[in-house]
C-alpha cells in the first residue's frame, strides 16, 4: 500500500476548509491544509465580519440621529473612517490569529501557502511535492468584474476594506446581497448613492413583497435607484468617474463598486491533471456526499456554488469529516437555510417565498406591515416592518417566513429552527409572544391576507 504524506490535504483556508481540517483532525486523521492568502478565508477577511462591522458603523449614525426624540442631545459631527478601520482591521486579524491557532491546536500540519495539482493524490504546495490519500478543495470564489470598457477603474468588495475615506458619491452595480448591503452602510456612512441594476426590484430570487418592501426602504434613504438599467462603460474624467448606463443618463462617481457576483476561484489550479471536473459555470461538480468525478477528492464550500454561505461552507465541511474520518456518516442539509441580508432595515428569510410554494399547491398567506415601536419616536422615514408566512393549506405547515424590518437576521434563527422542524400555523399561534417586541408579530398573525397557488387537478 502506498503510504502518503497525509490521510487528508485541505486546499483553502477558509470556512469550509478550516472546520473540515480541523475536525478530521480531532477524530485522528493526519491532515495537512494550505491557505495561500489569509487564514478564516473570504468571510474573517473581506466578507461577513469586516462588512457586519461597517453595518453596525452606518447602524450608529441612524441611533445618534434618533436620540434625540428620545430626550438625548447628541451631537453627530462627523464619521472618521480611519478609526473604524483600524478598530475592523484590529477584529479581523484576532480572529484570522484564532483560525491558525486552532488548526496547530487540533494538530494539523499547517501551509501558508498555495498548493496546486500534480495527480490526484499529489499537490505542489508552495514549491514542495505532497501526498494525500484524500484531498478536500475549499478554495472558495472570487468577485469578477462585468466586462465593460473600463471597468477595472472600479472596485470589488475586497477593495472597500482598504478604503481611506468614505467616498463623496459612489455607485453601486448589482442588486444582490453585496450590492445592497455596501449601498446601505455607505449611505449610511454619509455618501450620495446610486444604485444601478438590471432588474425592476433589487434581490433577484427573494420573496416579491420583500423586494417591494426593500426598494421603497432604498428610496426613503435617499438611495438613487436606477432599475432596469445596465452599465455600459466606465471612464475618467478628471478627479472623478462617469458611468454610462445603456439607454439612461450617465453618473458621475467618486467611486464606483462592481458587485455583480462571484466566481469558483479554480483557475490554475490544475484540475484536470487529477480527473476534477467542473460544470458550464465553473463550480466544482459534485455529488450529494460532496465528492468530485474523482474518487478520493471532494470539493466544499463557495467553489461549489450551492448555497454560498459560511454557515453552509462550516456545516458541509464539518459533515464530511465526520463522514469520512468520524465514522458518522451524514449530510448537511440545504433545506429551509435560513439567511439575512443586512441591509438598512435588514432582511430575514427562511424557506420558500410565496412564488414558489405557489407552484406546488394552495398557500395561505399572512402579511403583516407596521411600524416599529422605536420609529414611532423616532419619526424615521421608510423604517416599516413587513413580517410574512407561507402556509400549505393543506398541511399548515409553514413553508417559508420572510421579514424586512429591524432585527429581523436575529429573529429569523429562531424562526428557521421552527420552520425546518415542520411546525405548523398553529404550533405557531399557540406559541405566547414576546411582548412588546415586533418579533412577537410572528406567533399573533390571525387573519389570513390571502390565498395562492394552484388547486391540484384531481380537486
Ligand atoms: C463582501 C462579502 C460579504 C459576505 N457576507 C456574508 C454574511 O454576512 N454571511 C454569510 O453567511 N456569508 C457571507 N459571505 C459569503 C461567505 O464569505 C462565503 O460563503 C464563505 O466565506 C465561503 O467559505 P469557503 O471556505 O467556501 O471559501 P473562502 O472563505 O473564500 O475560503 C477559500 C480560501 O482558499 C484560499 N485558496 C484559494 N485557492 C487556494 C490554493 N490554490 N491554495 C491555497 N489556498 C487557496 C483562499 O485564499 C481563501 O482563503 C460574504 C461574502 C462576501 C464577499
Ligand atoms: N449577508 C450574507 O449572507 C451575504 C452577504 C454578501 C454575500 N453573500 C454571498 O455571496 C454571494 C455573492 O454575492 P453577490 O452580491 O456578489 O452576488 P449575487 O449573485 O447575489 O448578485 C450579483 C448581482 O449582480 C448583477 N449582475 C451580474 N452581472 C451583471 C452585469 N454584467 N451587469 C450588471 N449587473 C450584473 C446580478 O443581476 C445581481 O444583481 C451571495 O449570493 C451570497 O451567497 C452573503
Amino acid at each position: 500500500m502506498t503510504a502518503y504524506d497525509f490521510d487528508l490535504f485541505v486546499i483553502g483556508g477558509g470556512s469550509a476548509g478550516v472546520r473540515c481540517g480541523r475536525i478530521a483532525a480531532t477524530h485522528g486523521a493526519r491532515v495537512g491544509i494550505a491557505e495561500e492568502r489569509f487564514w478564516g478565508g473570504t468571510c474573517v477577511n473581506v466578507g461577513c465580519v469586516p462588512k457586519k462591522i461597517m453595518v453596525n458603523a452606518a447602524e450608529y449614525g441612524q441611533w445618534a440621529e434618533d436620540a434625540a426624540a428620545f430626550g438625548w442631545t447628541v451631537q453627530k459631527t462627523g464619521f472618521d473612517l480611519s478609526v473604524l478601520a483600524a478598530a475592523r482591521d484590529a477584529e479581523v486579524a484576532r480572529l484570522n490569529g484564532i483560525y491558525g491557532r486552532l488548526l496547530a491546536g487540533a494538530g494539523c500540519t499547517v501551509f501558508d501557502a498555495r498548493a496546486t495539482f500534480i495527480d490526484a493524490h499529489t499537490l505542489d504546495v508552495g514549491g514542495r511535492r505532497v501526498t494525500a490519500e484524500k484531498i478536500v478543495v475549499a478554495v472558495g470564489g472570487r468577485a469578477v468584474r462585468p466586462g465593460i470598457p473600463g471597468d477595472e477603474l472600479g472596485m470589488l468588495s475586497d477593495d472597500v476594506f482598504n478604503l481611506k475615506q468614505v467616498p463623496r458619491r459612489l455607485t453601486v452595480i448589482g442588486s444582490g446581497y453585496i450590492a445592497l448591503e455596501f449601498a446601505c452602510v455607505f449611505r449610511g456612512l454619509g455618501a450620495e448613492v446610486d444604485l444601478v441594476y438590471r432588474a425592476d426590484l433589487p434581490l433577484r430570487g427573494f420573496d416579491h413583497d420583500i423586494r417591494v418592501a426593500l426598494k421603497d426602504a432604498l428610496d426613503a434613504q435617499g438611495i438613487r435607484q436606477h432599475c432596469g438599467h445596465h452599465p455600459a462603460r466606465l471612464d475618467r474624467q478628471g478627479d472623478h468617474l462617469r458611468l454610462s448606463i445603456l439607454g439612461g443618463d450617465a453618473i458621475e462617481a467618486d467611486a464606483v463598486l462592481f458587485a455583480t457576483g462571484r466566481v469558483p476561484h479554480t483557475h490554475g489550479l490544475h484540475l484536470d491533471a487529477a480527473g476534477v471536473m467542473c460544470t458550464e459555470k465553473g463550480a466544482i461538480e459534485v455529488d450529494e456526499e460532496h465528492r468530485t468525478t474523482a474518487p478520493n477528492i471532494w470539493a466544499i464550500g463557495d467553489v461549489t456554488d450551492k448555497l454560498n454561505l459560511t454557515p453552509m461552507a462550516t456545516a458541509v465541511g464539518h459533515a464530511l469529516a465526520d463522514t469520512l474520518f468520524g465514522k458518522n456518516p451524514r449530510r448537511a442539509s440545504y433545506l429551509n437555510v435560513p439567511t439575512a441580508v443586512f441591509t438598512s432595515p435588514p432582511i430575514g428569510t427562511v424557506g420558500m417565498t410565496e412564488a414558489d410554494a405557489a407552484l406546488l399547491g394552495p398557500v395561505d398567506v399572512y402579511v403583516a406591515s407596521f411600524t416599529p415601536m422605536r420609529h414611532t419616536i423616532s419619526k424615521r422615514p421608510g423604517r416599516k416592518s413587513l413580517m410574512k408566512l407561507v402556509v400549505c393549506q393543506e398541511t399548515q405547515r409553514v413553508l417559508g417566513a420572510h421579514m424586512l424590518g429591524e432585527d429581523s437576521a436575529e429573529i429569523m434563527q429562531g424562526i428557521g429552527i421552527a420552520v425546518a422542524a415542520g411546525l405548523t400555523k398553529q404550533d405557531f399561534d399557540r406559541t405566547i409572544g414576546i411582548h412588546p417586541t415586533a418579533a412577537e408579530e410572528f406567533v399573533t398573525m390571525r387573519t389570513r391576507t390571502r390565498e395562492a397557488g394552484i388547486r391540484a387537478a384531481a380537486e
